[in-house]
C-alpha cells in the first residue's frame, strides 16, 4: 500500500536559551514556503541491511510554512529501485554500496544472461532536489533524475539525461544563473573509452519553447588526467565568467565498473581507487561559448572534494573556497553504516584513520605568461593562498586554511546563494561534522575568518539552507533553516530556525515522528499563484 505519512507539526512557542530559560519561539511572518529536503529512508529490504549512508531508497521531506504554522509531510519517491524493491522483497537494483540480491526464481544460467545484458544503473534520487524551470527533480549522481510534484510530493516522471546529452552522469549540484539557466558537470565516458568531463546547459523556460531539458548541451568539455580512470566529481565552481572544476584523486576505474557487474555482489563503491600520485589538478574554462579553456596546470597536494563554497572573481585571480579531507583515501569508504551506528568510541576511532577536514582557500592567477619561475603570483591583499610557477610549467598552489578544527567537519555548505553566488561574499554556513557525526550548524565569515554554532544536546542537525528576509541589506540578513534530530526524545524530531546573524534560535516546529538522515533540499518560497494548492 501505499506510504504516505502526514504529521500536522506542533509549533512549539517555546526555545531553550543558552540559558536554560524558556522564551516564546517566533516563525517570522515573510518565511512563506516549503523546506524540501532529500535522503534515504528506507534501510532494509527483505529482512536485509542495506550497508552503506546512500544505500536507502529515496525519501522526500517537505516541511510547509505559513501563517506561523508548520506542517510536515514526506513521501517515498516511486523509483524503479523502490517499487521493484518493495514489490519482489529483495535489492533489484544495485546501489551505491549494497549489491542487487538474485532474482531466488531464476536458475544459474537464466541469472547469468541477466548479468550479461549489461548494467542496471539506478534512479535512487536520495541526494538532492532542485528546479529546472517550472519543474522539481530529485536526483542522485545517475543518469536518472525524478520529476516530483513539489506539493503532492507524488512521483511524475523518470527522466534519462542520456536521451538529451552525452554525459554517464551529473552531479547533484547544479549552479543557476539568475535567468533562471541550469549548468551542471558530469562524465564521460566517449566512444574507444575516451573520457571527458562534461560542463552542461539547460537553458531557462521559455513560453510556447517546449521543455528546456530538450535543449539542453554540451557547453565545455574537460579532459581526464588519467585515461580509464576519471575522478569522481560531486560539485563545481562557477564564477561570473569562468567554472572551476577540481579533479580530485579518488578516481572511477572504468575496468573495474564494466567488469565489476558481472560478478556477483559488486557495487559501485568497488570502483573507486585512489590514484597515489597525481596530487590534485584545478582546471578552468570559460562560460562565455567562445571563451578559452585555460592551459595552465594548476596543481596542489592530494584532498577529497565533496563540495565548493563559492568562487569568484577579484582582480585577475579566481578564489575558491572549498570543503576539503586531507589525503586521497576516499572518505566515503568511511560511511558505511555499520561503522556510522557503532559505540562512539569506536566512531572516534574509524575518524582518526579517515582523511582529515579543513575549508580551504585556493587562488588561481589568470595572467601567468610573463611572470618569472617560483615568485609567488597571487598579490591579493586579504589571503596567504600562493600560486607559484615552476620551470615545468605547472602553477603550485597552497592554500589558506579558513576553517580547522581536530576532527571537525564544516561540510554541506550553503551561502546566500541569490545574493553571492560567483562573487566576493562573507558568510557561510555549514553542518558540523564531529568525527563524521552532525552535532552542530556553524556560521564562517570567510573574510574574518571568525565561526560561531548552534549546539544542544542531543541533537543531530542537517544542512542549513539560507533563506534572504525580503528586502534584506546584509549578506547575512535573514534565517537558517534545519531538520534536527533528538533521538528519544518525546517529539524526536524538529525544524529549526536560526536568525543567520547571530545564529540563536527563532523557533522549532517539533514533530512526533522520526526522521531520518537528509543530505540536501531546497526552500521554495511560496508562489502568489492561485492555482497553488494550500498544504
Ligand atoms: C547529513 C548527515 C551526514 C552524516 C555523515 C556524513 C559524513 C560525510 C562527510 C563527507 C562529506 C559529504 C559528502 C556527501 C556527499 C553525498 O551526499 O553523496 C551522495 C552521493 C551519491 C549517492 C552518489 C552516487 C553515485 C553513483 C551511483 C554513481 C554512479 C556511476 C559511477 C560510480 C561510475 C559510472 C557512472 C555512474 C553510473 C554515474
Ligand atoms: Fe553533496
Amino acid at each position: 500500500g501505499a506510504v504516505f505519512v502526514q504529521h500536522p507539526a506542533a509549533v512549539t512557542p517555546f526555545s531553550t536559551e543558552p540559558d536554560g530559560k524558556l522564551c516564546a519561539g517566533l516563525i517570522p511572518s515573510w518565511l512563506k514556503g516549503s523546506v524540501l529536503r532529500m535522503g534515504p529512508g528506507l534501510f532494509k529490504v527483505g529482512g536485509e541491511p542495506l550497508n552503506h549512508l546512500f544505500d536507502g531508497q529515496a525519501m522526500i521531506h517537505k516541511f510547509d510554512l505559513q501563517n506561523g504554522g508548520v506542517t510536515y509531510h514526506r513521501r517515498f519517491i516511486r523509483t524503479d529501485a523502490y517499487v521493484r524493491a518493495v514489490t519482489e522483497n529483495r535489492v533489484v537494483i544495485t546501489e551505491f554500496g549494497t549489491a542487487a540480491y538474485p532474482d531466488p526464481c531464476r536458475n544459474i544460467f537464466s541469472r547469468f544472461f541477466t548479468y550479461f545484458r549489461g548494467i542496471e544503473v539506478t534512479d535512487n534520487c536520495m541526494v538532492n532536489i532542485y528546479p529546472v524551470g517550472e519543474d522539481f527533480y530529485a536526483v542522485t549522481e545517475t543518469n536518472f533524475i525524478t520529476k516530483v510534484d513539489p506539493d503532492s510530493l507524488e512521483t511524475l516522471e523518470k527522466v534519462d539525461l542520456c536521451k538529451y546529452l552525452s554525459v554517464n552522469g551529473v552531479t547533484a549540484h547544479p549552479h543557476t544563473d539568475p535567468d533562471g539557466t541550469v549548468y551542471n558537470i558530469g562524465n564521460c565516458f566517449g566512444k574507444n573509452m575516451s573520457l571527458a568531463y562534461n560542463i552542461v546547459k539547460i537553458p531557462p523556460a521559455q513560453e510556447g519553447e517546449g521543455e528546456p531539458l530538450e535543449k539542453s548541451q554540451v557547453v565545455v568539455q574537460l579532459p581526464s588526467s588519467e585515461r580509464l580512470k576519471p575522478s569522481y566529481v560531486h560539485s563545481f565552481g562557477m564564477t561570473e565568467n569562468h567554472f572551476v572544476f577540481v579533479e580530485q584523486p579518488v578516481k572511477i576505474n572504468l575496468l573495474k565498473f564494466l567488469s565489476a557487474w558481472s560478478f556477483r555482489g559488486a557495487t559501485y563503491m568497488d570502483c573507486f581507487e585512489s590514484n597515489q600520485s597525481m596530487g590534485t589538478w584545478f582546471h578552468l574554462a570559460s562560460k562565455d561559448p567562445a571563451g578559452y579553456m585555460s592551459s595552465h596546470k594548476f596543481r596542489t597536494s592530494a584532498f577529497n572534494i565533496f563540495h565548493h563554497i563559492n568562487a569568484y572573481e577579484d582582480d585577475s585571480f579566481i578564489v575558491v573556497d572549498l570543503c576539503t579531507w586531507k589525503g586521497f583515501d576516499f572518505v566515503y569508504n568511511y560511511l558505511y553504516l555499520a561503522n556510522l551506528k557503532q559505540e562512539w568510541e569506536e566512531v572516534k576511532k574509524a575518524a582518526l584513520r579517515a582523511p582529515q577536514p579543513e575549508v580551504r582557500r585556493y587562488v588561481l592567477p589568470l595572467d601567468i605568461h610573463k611572470e618569472e619561475p617560483g615568485k609567488n603570483l597571487v598579490s591579493l591583499s586579504y589571503t596567504t593562498a600562493t600560486a607559484v610557477l615552476h620551470t615545468d610549467g605547472t602553477v603550485w598552489l597552497e592554500p589558506e586554511v579558513l576553517f580547522s578544527g581536530p576532527r571537525l567537519a564544516f561540510e554541506f555548505p550553503q551561502i546566500n546563494y541569490s545574493r553571492c553566488s560567483g562573487k566576493k561574499y562573507s558568510f557561510a554556513y555549514g553542518l558540523g561534522l564531529n568525527h563524521f557525526i552532525p552535532d552542530r550548524i556553524v556560521k564562517l565569515d570567510v573574510q574574518s575568518r571568525e565561526s560561531r554554532a548552534w549546539r544542544e544536546d542531543g541533537c543531530y542537525p542537517s544542512e542549513p539552507l539560507f533563506v534572504p528576509t525580503p528586502g534584506a541589506r546584509d549578506e547575512d540578513d535573514g534565517v537558517l533553516l534545519s531538520i534536527v534530530v533528538k533521538p528519544g526524545a518525546e517529539r524526536p524530531a524538529f525544524l529549526l530556525l536560526l536568525d543567520a546573524v547571530e545564529l540563536t534560535e527563532l523557533a522549532r516546529a517539533e514533530v512526533d515522528a522520526v526522521i531520518p538522515v537528509t543530505l540536501h533540499g531546497v526552500y521554495r518560497p511560496a508562489t502568489s499563484d492561485p492555482d497553488r494548492e494550500d498544504p
